[in-house]
């Protein structure tokens, strides 16, 4: 770790600081400095020409008592530190608040899967070295609505204003982004408008880039910004519900460039996920609810997280209002689930045929003696969600398959098990059937 070095005319001061101030001195530093330094006091003859200036004047008084003791200190940030602190609170000052960044959207309470986990490590990793310093410094997130793509940006942004206080992090929506450039427009404001978004942003988030879909002026404009930002080697993150190739009405060179850095998309989430989310929402809104209960709603709302999260806050709102307690019924009647959401049952042939037709490979094959490389990874993923999904045994499973016995099972979902950890494409191939069924 680096150090700062402090000089102090005496012993007295020298321990004064350390036993009372040196937190907080250490919580100035790493405001103004936005990293952590050792602090180091050493006592120097007042009289030497080492002595810092500013505070000269006050240590050739010797204190005659501990509240009489003063000092200054003078960590002489500078002038380019002071002015980003300054141009970072402006600009957050000056956000749109529709865009504010909530800070109760972090990391922590954002649930891993397999279905986000690729998209959370990526932006774990920008909040950590952002820019060109790190390995992303262009990140575009996408998926279908209420997959937190969104939360993902505030994560990243809360990140950042943690790790890098001095840096400007601006996030916005591709509306707001075109209204305030419109507004220049009308202002005769463009070259201030160019200004604060090609110098003086750190870290540019735009979410809902497809609504930028026609919007040719503004369009222009963002091709500058990013332009701008990327080659000064500062962050940008996109979010949109399509991938850049598939936006209708957004010119080539701009989807060229959002396609230079990592493209990630974000899938639904499978069940575990769905029913972590839950424990953690239920968690917050103080809501105790029992295990069937949980699978009940997880397996009825499937696409949508915010939707998952809705359901708990009418249960809840529900329970609080009509002063009861939450049961199965009274779920399927507020949530209105129909018999056929909670009832449908899922069987080895629906998980055969899924698995089949994600891998292209007929349900006979499945079942055969045939061992070559895809027809045993086809064959694995099924028996891997026969015994998650359908909970049947080994035997049953094994049966099914073509008559193996229960230790080829076991075998499959090992394998699958441990390959997961490492093989992201699996763990998507998985989540996607999982999706269908
Ligand atoms: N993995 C997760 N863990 C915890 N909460 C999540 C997760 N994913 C989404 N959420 C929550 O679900 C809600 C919707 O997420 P968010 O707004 O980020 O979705 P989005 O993908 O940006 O949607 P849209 O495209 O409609 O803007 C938010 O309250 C968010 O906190």
């Amino acid at each position: 770790m680096d150090s700062i070095v402090f000089n102090v005319s005496n012993q007295l001061i020298k321990t004064m600081i350390e036993k009372h101030c040196l937190n907080e001195v250490k919580a100035t530093i790493r405001e103004v400095l936005g990293k952590e330094y050792e602090v180091i006091i050493n006592i120097v003859n007042q009289n030497t020409e080492e002595a810092p200036a500013p505070s000269e004047a006050i240590l050739n008084e010797k204190p005659k008592s501990a509240g009489e003791a003063t000092f200054t200190l003078d960590l002489s940030p500078t002038t380019n530190d002071k002015l980003s602190k300054v141009e970072s609170q402006y600009i957050q000052h000056m956000s749109d608040p529709g865009m504010n960044i909530d800070p109760t959207k972090t990391f922590d309470n954002f649930i891993v899967g397999p279905s986000n986990n690729l998209a959370h490590a990526t932006a774990v990793a920008i909040s950590r070295t952002p820019g060109d310093q790190g390995k992303y410094p262009s990140l575009y997130i996408h998926s279908n609505s209420g997959l937190g793509k969104t939360h993902l940006l505030y994560a990243v942004a809360n990140g950042i204003k943690e790790n890098f206080p001095q840096y400007v992090v601006y996030l916005t929506t591709a509306r707001d982004f075109m209204k305030e450039y419109i507004e220049s427009v009308k202002s005769k404001t463009v070259d201030a408008f160019q200004e604060k978004f090609t110098k003086k942003i750190d870290v540019l988030m735009i979410d809902d880039i497809h609504e930028l879909k026609g919007k040719k002026g503004t369009q222009d404009e963002l091709f500058h910004v990013f332009n701008g930002l990327y080659t000064n080697g500062k962050q940008l993150i996109f979010t949109s519900d399509k991938s850049p190739e598939e936006i209708d009405g957004i010119e080539e060179r701009i989807k060229t460039r959002l396609q230079w850095g990592l493209v990630i998309d974000i899938q639904k989430p499978d069940f575990e996920t769905r029913i972590a989310i839950l424990k953690r929402k239920a968690y917050e809104l103080d809501l105790y609810l029992q295990d069937d209960i949980l699978t009940l709603i997880a397996n009825s709302i499937k696409t949508n997280i915010r939707e998952l999260e809705g359901s708990l806050v009418k249960l809840c709102a529900y329970a609080d209002v009509m002063n009861v307690e939450v049961d199965t019924e009274m779920v399927k009647d507020i949530l209105g689930l129909s018999s056929s959401d909670v009832e449908r049952k899922i069987t080895l042939d629906i998980v055969a045929k899924a698995t089949s037709q994600h891998f292209k490979i007929p349900v006979p094959d499945l079942k055969s003696k045939a061992r070559t490389k895809d027809i045993v990874n086809a064959r694995f993923v099924a028996m891997y969600l026969s015994r998650k999904i359908v909970n049947a045994t080994q035997e049953e499973i094994g049966r099914f398959y073509g008559g193996r016995d229960h230790s080829s099972v076991v075998h499959a979902e090992r394998t699958i098990k441990e390959k997961m950890n490492n093989d992201i494409a699996l763990s998507r191939d998985i989540v996607t059937i999982e999706n269908t069924l």
